[in-house]
C-alpha cells in the first residue's frame, strides 16, 4: 500500500516537473516564427531589466509582433540591448516616439516615470503598452485615460496574469455560486527581495533602502511595485470596492514614506471584505476565497504558467477537487502581448484597459492614505 502511494507520488511529482520543464522551454527558448507582413511594429522605452521578460521574450515567440526600435537615456545602452536582440534602430526616448515605422510603445520605466513618457507616447500617436502600476497616482491614470481616449489609441496595464486562463477560471468559480456566500477572501502579492531575506537572517544590517524603486518621487515603494498586483487580483475577481476599512504600512525607515510592508481589508460590493497582503519576506501570489459552502485556494495566481493549482475544499474540510489549467502552455507575457495585438489590429475587448487602471490606482491611493502615507506624488506636471 504504502509502495503504491510512493509511486503515485513519484509519478504525480515527474508528471508535473515535466510540464514545468517544457513550458518555461517554451517561454525562455521559443522557435522565433517568420514575421508577418501587418507585425505591430513597436518601439521600447527604456533598457529596463524587465524588457526580457515583458516585451522580448514573448516577441520572439509572436509572428505578429516585431521590435523595431528601443530608446535608453544611455544611447549606448539601447545600443546593447538593439545588438544583443537584433532590433534595428537605437536611440533615446524622444527618437522612438519621433519614428513614423513605431507603431506603439511598451513603456518599463520606473512608475513614477509611467505619466510623462505614455502621455509623451499617446501625443505622439502610439499605442502604449504601459508596464504596471499604469502610475503612481489615480489623477495621472485619469489623465492618461482621457488621453487615450481622445485620440482613438489603446492605453494597456500591463498585469499579464489577468491573461492566463487561471484567472477567467478563479472568477467563474467565484461565479459559479459553488462556493455559497461569498464572505472573506485573502489576496496576497510579493516575492521577498535579497536585502529583506538577509536582514532577517542578520547578514545585512537595517539601512535605508536607497535604490530608484524606494525613491518616493520617482513612484517608489513596495505596495506599488509588488502589492498592486493584489489589488488588481481583488478587483478582478470581486469588482468595484466600496470603501477601504483599515489599512497599515511599515516604512522602510520611520518618516521616510517608502513602504515595504502592507496589510489593507477592503469591504467589495456584495458585503465581500478583501484582506490584501504584502510582505517584505515575500508572500508569495495567492488567493484565498472563502464561502458559506466551500473554500477556493489558489497558489500563484501571478506567474501560474509556470505553476498553479486551484484547490476546492468542501465546509467540512474535505477536498472537492484540484484544478489546473494551463491552454496551450503559453506564458502569461505572450498571452498579454497577443491581447494587445488584437485589441490594436482587430478592436478586441481586454480586461486591463486604461478605465480599469483608474478603479486601481484610486484603490491604491486610498490604501496608501488610510495606512497614514501619502499617495505617491506625480514627478511631472498633470
Ligand atoms: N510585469 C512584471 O512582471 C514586472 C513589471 N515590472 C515593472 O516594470 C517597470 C520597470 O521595472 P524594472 O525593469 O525592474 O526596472 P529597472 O530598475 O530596470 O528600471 C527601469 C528603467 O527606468 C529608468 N530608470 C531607472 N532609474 C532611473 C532614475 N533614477 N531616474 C530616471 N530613470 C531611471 C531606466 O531607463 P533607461 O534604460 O532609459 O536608463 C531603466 O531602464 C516598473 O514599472 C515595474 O513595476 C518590473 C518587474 C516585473
Ligand atoms: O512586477 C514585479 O514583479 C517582480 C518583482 O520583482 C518586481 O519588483 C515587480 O515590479
Amino acid at each position: 500500500m504504502r509502495v503504491a502511494a510512493l509511486a503515485t507520488a513519484v509519478a504525480i511529482a515527474a508528471y508535473l516537473l515535466s510540464g514545468i520543464a517544457s513550458r518555461l522551454i517554451k517561454f525562455l527558448s521559443p522557435t522565433p516564427p517568420a514575421k508577418a507582413a501587418n507585425a505591430l511594429r513597436f518601439g521600447i522605452l527604456g533598457a529596463a531589466k524587465v524588457n526580457k521578460f515583458g516585451i522580448l521574450l514573448p516577441s520572439l515567440a509572436m509572428a505578429d509582433v516585431r521590435i523595431v526600435a528601443i530608446g535608453a537615456r544611455d544611447t549606448r545602452r539601447a545600443k546593447q540591448v538593439a545588438d544583443q536582440w537584433g532590433i534595428p534602430k537605437y536611440g533615446d526616448y524622444q527618437s522612438v516616439l519621433a519614428d513614423p515605422d513605431v507603431e506603439a510603445v511598451y513603456i518599463p520605466l520606473l512608475n513614477g516615470l509611467h505619466y510623462e513618457w505614455a502621455s509623451a507616447a499617446l501625443h505622439a500617436g502610439k499605442h502604449v503598452l504601459l508596464e504596471k502600476p499604469m502610475t503612481a497616482n489615480a489623477a495621472e491614470a485619469r489623465a492618461l485615460a482621457d488621453l487615450a481616449s481622445a485620440r482613438g489609441l489603446i492605453l494597456f496595464e500591463a498585469y499579464h496574469w489577468a491573461y492566463h486562463p487561471l484567472a477567467a477560471r478563479m472568477r467563474e468559480v467565484i461565479r459559479s455560486g459553488e462556493l455559497g456566500d461569498l464572505t472573506q477572501v485573502e489576496v496576497s502579492a510579493g516575492i521577498p527581495s535579497l536585502s529583506a531575506v538577509l536582514q532577517a537572517i542578520g547578514l545585512q544590517s537595517r539601512r535605508r533602502d536607497v535604490s530608484s524603486k524606494m525613491d518616493v518621487s520617482l513612484g517608489g515603494g513596495k505596495f506599488l511595485g509588488q502589492g498592486c498586483y493584489a489589488v488588481s487580483a481583488a478587483r478582478y475577481l470581486l469588482g468595484e470596492p466600496v470603501r477601504v476599512l483599515n489599512a497599515t504600512m511599515d516604512e522602510d525607515i520611520p518618516g521616510s514614506q517608502a513602504d515595504v510592508g502592507t496589510r489593507a481589508s477592503v469591504l467589495f460590493t456584495g458585503n465581500v471584505v478583501a484582506h490584501l497582503v504584502h510582505a517584505p519576506l515575500g508572500t508569495g501570489f495567492n488567493v484565498v476565497a472563502h464561502g458559506s459552502k466551500a473554500t477556493m485556494s489558489v497558489c500563484n495566481y501571478w506567474t501560474p504558467f509556470i505553476y498553479h493549482h486551484l484547490r476546492v475544499t468542501r465546509a467540512d474540510g474535505s477536498l472537492e477537487r484540484v484544478e489546473r489549467v494551463f491552454g496551450e502552455g503559453d506564458s502569461n507575457f505572450v498571452l498579454q502581448l497577443r491581447a494587445f495585438f488584437n485589441a490594436v489590429r482587430k478592436g478586441e475587448k481586454f480586461p486591463t484597459t486604461a478605465h480599469d487602471a483608474v478603479g486601481n490606482m484610486e484603490l491604491i491611493d486610498s490604501i496608501y492614505e488610510m495606512a497614514g502615507l501619502r499617495k505617491r506624488p506625480s514627478h511631472a506636471p498633470l
